[in-house]
């Protein structure tokens, strides 16, 4: 049995540099016919140059597959000009708050003092994208900064802005009430609840921000996933580290499921007998809300089980030594 998916996109993808981006991109590559790509490098990706820089080697990393990167801008309190010249290269800005995940020491330090840049993009009309997190108490910084959203949401109500990686059923909440407001949610966070992160034996490779939360919310988002809710667009945030960033002390935050993303949003949509609903959820809802017209690609999932490897060079994959059910056909 073979299952087709019309240009699937992932709204949410860490792909590094160097040596890192040429073992993950692939994987991606192969699976989505484009994805967004995060600007957190460090430095972050904040100018032209290395904008046009980075391109390139998404490019020659991702060939000879037709993937389209979506390139985002770090936020910085760019004026007019600046985001003038770069508009037409770039799909979105990225707003990090500072210092509250992987690489965003260069993030935003006073929320209160960016509306005129926020004012600017909303004339350009160039999306918001936002790693919503306060710097509360760590379960509930998703939901400290619901109002800020919602603040912005009003005071521009023409700036599309996009909830990155959301957690929680109060965030999915907030999208029925501002029209301007959208989400992504990545694979995990319809899967897994802070149990499997921290309940029994602790599992570093499931640590991420924001961290995964009760199964109340869990099961709020799996619902509306499973449902293609209009307003949620599939985003992996697949983030990528080496075991010895992980396996310690002071493990990183990020999950790298980039090798196993639609044969598990198969498997998972094929179990709550939803497949109707997953080409609206992997890019159909993406392409609608944001007028995306990337080339037109065919990726197809064979019934054929495989065993996912207990690594890829010196990265563990989501679902590590896990059987799946569906396989991509290369
Ligand atoms: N999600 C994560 O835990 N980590 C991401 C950053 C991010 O998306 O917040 C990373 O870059 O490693
Ligand atoms: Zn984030
Ligand atoms: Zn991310």
């Amino acid at each position: 049995m073979i299952i087709s998916l019309s240009t699937p996109l992932d709204m949410h993808l860490h792909l590094r540099e160097g040596a890192m981006l040429r073992l993950v991109a692939p994987f991606s590559a192969a699976q989505f016919a484009g994805a967004v790509i995060m600007p957190n490098l460090v430095p972050p990706v904040d100018n032209a140059d290395r904008l046009a820089r980075y391109r390139a080697e998404i490019e020659a990393a991702t060939a000879p597959y037709p993937f389209l990167p979506l390139m985002t801008l770090f936020f910085r309190p760019y004026d007019a000009a600046t985001l003038q010249g770069l508009r037409d290269q770039i799909f979105a800005v990225k707003l990090y708050p500072e210092g509250v995940t992987t690489n965003s020491a260069g993030g935003v330090r006073d929320l209160t003092t960016i509306e005129p840049t926020l004012a600017l993009m909303e004339a350009l009309g160039i999306p918001l994208l936002v790693h919503g997190e306060s710097h509360g108490f760590v379960l509930d910084r998703e939901a400290e900064f619901l109002p800020v959203y919602e603040r912005w949401a009003r005071t521009f109500p023409r700036l599309r802005i996009v909830m990155e990686h959301i957690t929680t059923a109060a965030a999915l909440d907030l999208l029925e009430r501002y029209p301007n407001l959208f989400a992504t949610v990545t694979l995990h966070h319809l899967l897994i609840t802070l149990d499997d992160v921290a309940g029994g034996l602790l599992q570093p490779h499931l640590f991420c921000k924001p961290i995964a939360k009760r199964p109340s919310d869990r099961d709020a988002l799996l619902a509306a996933a499973l449902r293609g809710h209009p307003k949620l667009m599939f985003g992996s945030d697949s983030a990528p580290h080496p075991i010895d960033r992980k396996e310690a002390a002071f493990c990183a935050a990020g999950v790298f499921s980039a090798p196993v993303l639609l044969p598990m949003l198969v498997e998972l949509f094929e179990r709550h007998d939803a497949l109707d609903n997953l080409p609206a959820f992997v890019g159909g809802n993406a392409c609608r809300i944001h007028g995306l017209t990337p080339p037109p690609r065919t990726v197809q999932l064979i019934a054929e089980s495989w065993q996912v490897p207990a690594r890829y060079g010196d990265v563990v994959p989501f679902a590590a030594g896990q059987t799946l059910r569906w396989r991509l056909v290369e």
